[in-house]
């Protein structure tokens, strides 16, 4: 029943000397975002790219809805959108005009074809712009624009290359929404993205590419799991406060870096926060104000960059 949308196995991928994929196994699940997060040239679009049937792989395998992506790539194409960095929008038609031309492509009748950009059109909240040529479109426009070409044959699965880059916040989390609603409504959906907020908030599933490798892979919770704890940060009224407070964690084994009067303490466990709060109180130590932070994927990223240059 849940057999994966998309398997891919030990797939490899030369470029002459370079090598872009070095022999990587994944699968996704219906309706599940994956993201796939790299550093520049680390084989994000190469992915993408053998994914969606445009680059043939040099060795491994690929499945996409079931098909292979070099033997039964028109199956599998007839069954994804793709969306990129290098827009494949037509400057000189509307964007109505560009939505009309891909479900005409792609074999609706002329009636089917208006049908489908209008309601893609109102969907993506285009109606103002939708009869003038995508040329004077705005970056964001033109992004949903590009995301509603992708959209035009109703896929199963939907590539998004570095889906925000550039855009300003308010369109960037307009977009997310929209990935949001395709994924709950069943829509596979693999994107790539330089944005480590991008992929906490829409990932169920993480891969880091460094040089062709899947470097790590998990859900966003997994990875920000490996990488360590959460941190209370107490901050005190009086000095005498946090003296007491420093003697009182100490006799927890709890060790606490310090700035002015607040005073920052890794965290082990859920249950940390009660144990903290009563010892706080019986040592005389009022808190002021207490707040815990957990690890973000940026955290993550980083800690894996670090581990890579040191390597
Ligand atoms: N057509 C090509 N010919 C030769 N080398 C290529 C080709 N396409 C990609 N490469 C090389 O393969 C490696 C992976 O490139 P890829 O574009 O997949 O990386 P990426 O992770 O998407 O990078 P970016 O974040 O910069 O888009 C790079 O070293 C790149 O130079």
């Amino acid at each position: 029943m849940n057999q994966p949308v998309i398997a891919v196995t030990d797939l490899a991928k030369s470029y002459g000397e370079v090598t872009a994929l070095a022999g990587i196994s994944l699968s996704v699940t219906r309706g599940a975002v994956l993201a796939v997060l790299g550093h520049n040239g680390a084989g994000k679009t190469t992915l993408i790219d053998i994914l969606s049937t445009r680059v043939r792989p040099s060795a491994g395998t690929a499945r996409v809805c079931g098909y292979d992506v070099v033997q039964r790539g028109r199956a599998v194409r007839r069954r994804i959108g793709v969306t990129g960095q290098f827009a494949a929008v037509d400057d000189a038609l509307s964007g109505r005009g560009n939505l009309v031309l891909i479900a005409r492509l792609l074999g609706a009748k002329p009636r089917q074809a208006q049908a489908r950009a209008a309601e893609l059109i109102a969907s993506f909240g285009l109606e103002d712009a939708a009869d003038r040529p995508a040329g004077t479109y705005s970056g964001g426009m033109r992004r949903r624009l590009d995301l509603a070409a992708g959209l035009v044959g109703a896929p199963q699965v939907l590539f998004l290359d570095e889906p925000t880059t550039g855009l300003d916040p308010v369109s960037r989390s307009g977009l997310w929404a929209v990935v949001e609603g395709l994924a709950a409504r069943g829509t596979t959906v693999v994107l790539t993205t330089q944005y480590l907020e991008e992929a906490d908030r829409l990932a169920d599933h993480v891969v880091v590419l460094g040089l062709g490798h899947i470097t790590v892979s998990g859900t966003p919770s997994q990875l920000k799991a490996r990488l360590g704890n959460r941190t209370a940060t107490l901050t005190f009224g009086t000095e005498l406060a946090l003296r007491r407070a420093v003697d009182a964690l100490a006799r927890l084994g709890l060790a606490a870096g310090r700035t002015g009067l607040v005073l920052s303490v890794p965290l082990s466990g859920p249950g940390d926060i009660p144990v903290l709060v009563r010892a706080l109180d019986a040592a005389g130590a009022p808190l002021r104000d207490l707040t815990v932070t957990e690890p973000t994927l940026d955290d993550v990223y980083l800690s894996l960059h670090r581990t890579a240059v040191a390597s």
